[in-house]
């Protein structure tokens, strides 16, 4: 008995695709494989003992967003069953008097009231249903949205060092999957509700009529549901055994439709690797539909053939009944119909049950992850930042990022003085980001202290922190949204006033790059929809000095700013963030490989392997023999000097082609 085995979840066959492009199966850190066995242990009383645990945490949620929608709704479905035990009960009236003796006319009009009665449930029926569409239309985006409210709000609050734990950051971003799953479960659990009322509504007709027809019910009914769960699990096992199966197709496809791939598909030729791929990996996956589609065929012949058997043996019970037990035909009639429809609900209630229990497990991943976020949480609260400019003061600072093996930064100490401009240099991997993200306030020492103006960032109101902050690194955030909105967002507390993004984008060299799109600030900066367009890299990075400026904070973080600008705008970046400094209150952290705009910093630290080995002026640090920045710097400059025949003379801006 193959069939009544729990479903295997045996690996789908590396096709010579996947041989020649991943050496094998390309797996995923993934987030559905905690789903199988809860899924692969589902059965029907697992399920109906989970059933008023899940119809509680909806009914929760729902009579926190709008009780009184949720109330309607619970009133109408209620009031639904009652219509569908009535009209069962007219039908019976209206058998009896078609059954009874008499000239025909006679029967008719005895069978009217119940005919009536019978149209007016159906009408009540068919109206508490259009009811039950607006109450649900009304009740589930507002459900939704809060939902994916409380899971964004959560999101934007967790500190730094916490997503970048893998398992949080995994736990996490499955909790994104559950934040739709409550109105899922809402409409599977309005179907299920209302067909146990007419379950219940039928069963009671039949109970009426004769106790085995109740238990009848039930034989025919149990190999219906036999079937669907054993489908349904089947489903769910193939669907884990291939989940990195179909991601892997996903993603070999999708650079065929990026533009950015698309020299290499054509020159190359690698789109028609990516099409045979999928071609040839889509091949086996359909082998594995035929497989489950002919097994579903198997299962539904045998319940089918069982539920049928137990209809056989229900019709004979009737028989007997009408033969023997005296049961009028009228009755018989009214079981007949009650079976019929009984059996239609109990389908339902099967199929929405199993579509909760699957949902359930992802909004216990969302609500493991609120709880999560909010444990991981920046503090709210603390001592505000005190007095104008700030002075951040580093002691003996190490920092190891979550389960590293060494720390990224040891025993750091120095100061980043209001009015000054601090340089970082060393090399790749040294520590220098890292360095700048706590002096942000964005991850917390290991030991040692972050201070600002005084205040320990541990016992700081962060809020206050970043308040005193603005950011501006190499790869400059572009936010799906017009250009304005890209400039505005660097401080978007505060309304946008399009004055001051202008000023702004005329300080960053940046204003006449946009005002020349052809929607100028109005240009949505994403590429394929309307008024989309793409900005260069060099563009970006002016958009996000922009961005920078119009924030206007005391302490500027500034990591890599020029790797993508021509030479003339980076000399011009370097200048002014140097003229940032001269009200003497805003100071400038930056992060540069290139030394000979580090020379005119007030100060500069060099890191080496998560330790500052020297500090000091440019001209000091030149002057130690052997030096870690003179060889750096030596090293740099030396490159240029031998490449240097003449004056060089860097060209003007291109002029327009036309
Ligand atoms: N998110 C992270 N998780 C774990 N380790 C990290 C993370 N980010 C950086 N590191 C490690 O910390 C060390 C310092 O990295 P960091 O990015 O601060 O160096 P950097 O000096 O800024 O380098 P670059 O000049 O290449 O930008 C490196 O060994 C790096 O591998």
């Amino acid at each position: 008995m193959k069939l009544l085995r729990k479903p295997t979840t045996t690996q789908p066959p590396v096709s010579k695709s996947e041989q020649l492009l991943f050496s094998g199966h390309l797996r995923h850190d993934k987030a559905w494989a905690q789903y199988a066995d809860p899924l692969l242990r589902m059965s029907f009383w697992s399920m109906a003992k989970q059933f008023p645990a899940m119809l509680a945490v909806i009914a929760r949620i729902a009579r926190r967003e709008d009780p009184r929608a949720l109330a309607v709704l619970v009133g109408a479905q209620l009031a639904s069953g009652v219509m569908t035990a009535f009209l069962l009960v007219s039908i019976n009236g209206v058998l009896v008097a078609l059954f009874s003796d008499g000239p025909t006319t006679d029967k008719l009009r005895d069978a009217l009231p119940a005919l009536l009665s019978g149209g007016a449930a159906s009408s009540a029926s068919v109206l508490l249903g259009c009811l039950i569409v607006k109450v649900e239309a009304r009740l589930y985006p507002k459900i939704e949205l809060a939902c994916r409210t409380a899971y964004f709000e959560m999101m934007a609050r967790v500190e730094m060092s916490a997503m970048e734990d893998k398992d949080i950051q995994r736990k996490l971003s499955m909790g994104y999957y559950g934040t739709d799953s409550v109105r899922r479960m809402l409409d599977s659990s309005v179907w299920v509700v209302s067909g146990l009322m007419s379950l219940t509504a039928a069963a009671v007709v039949l109970a009426s009529l004769h106790v085995f027809l109740v238990g009848a019910l039930a034989l025919i009914a149990a190999p219906r549901w036999w079937g669907a769960v054993v489908v349904m699990r089947r489903a769910y096992a193939s669907r884990h055994a291939w989940i990195d199966h179909t991601r892997a197709v996903d993603v070999l496809t999708y650079p065929i439709t990026r533009a950015d791939a698309t020299p290499e598909l054509r020159v190359h030729g690698a789109g028609r690797v990516l099409a045979d791929a999928s071609q040839d990996m889509g091949a086996t996956a359909a082998k594995e539909k035929e497989r489950l589609g002919s097994a579903e065929a198997v299962t539904e012949i045998i319940a089918a053939t069982m539920s049928g058997t137990a209809r056989v043996l229900a019709y004979a019970l009737l028989w007997w009944l009408l033969v023997a037990g005296g049961m009028p035909l009228a009755a018989a009639g009214t079981a007949v119909f009650a079976i019929r429809n009984a059996t239609g609900y109990l389908n339902t209630v099967v199929n929405q049950m199993n579509h909760m229990f699957e949902e359930s497990l992802y909004l216990t991943d969302m609500n493991n992850a609120i709880k999560l976020g909010q444990e991981h949480a920046i503090p709210t609260g603390g001592s505000p930042v005190p007095g104008d400019g700030v002075r951040v003061v580093l002691e003996d600072v190490s920092f190891r990022y979550p389960g590293a093996e060494k720390d990224a930064l040891c025993e750091v100490s120095l100061t980043i003085p209001p009015g000054k401009v601090v340089a970082l240099v060393g090399e790749n991997g040294s520590g220098k980001t890292t360095l700048a993200a706590l002096v942000a306030g964005l991850y917390l020492p290991t030991s040692g202290r972050v201070s600002y103006n005084g205040v320990e960032v541990r016992d700081a109101d962060r809020e206050s922190v970043f308040g005193r902050v603005a950011l501006l690194s190499q790869n400059v955030q572009a936010w799906p949204m017009t250009v304005k909105a890209n400039v505005h967002i660097g401080d978007g507390s505060r309304p946008l006033v399009h004055r001051e993004v202008e000023a702004a984008a005329e300080r960053a060299d940046v204003r006449t790059v946009v005002e020349e799109l052809p929607h100028g600030w109005d240009s949505i900066a994403l590429k394929g929809f309307e008024r989309g367009v793409k900005l260069s890299g060099g563009q970006w990075q002016r958009v996000g000095v922009a961005r920078a400026l119009y924030r206007g904070r005391e302490l500027n973080i500034v990591d890599e700013p020029t790797a993508a600008l021509d030479p003339r705008a980076e000399i011009e970046m370097f200048e002014s963030l140097h003229e940032l400094t001269g009200d003497g209150v805003t100071s400038v952290l930056l992060i540069t490989h290139r030394l000979a705009a580090t020379a005119t910093a007030d100060v500069i630290y060099v890191l080496h392997e998560g330790r500052v080995i020297e500090s000091g002026t440019h001209g000091r640090l030149m002057a130690i023999k052997d030096g870690h920045y003179r060889g750096l710097y030596e090293l740099q400059a030396s490159q240029y000097a031998t490449t240097t025949t003449g004056t060089t003379k860097v060209p003007h801006q291109r002029e327009g082609c036309a």
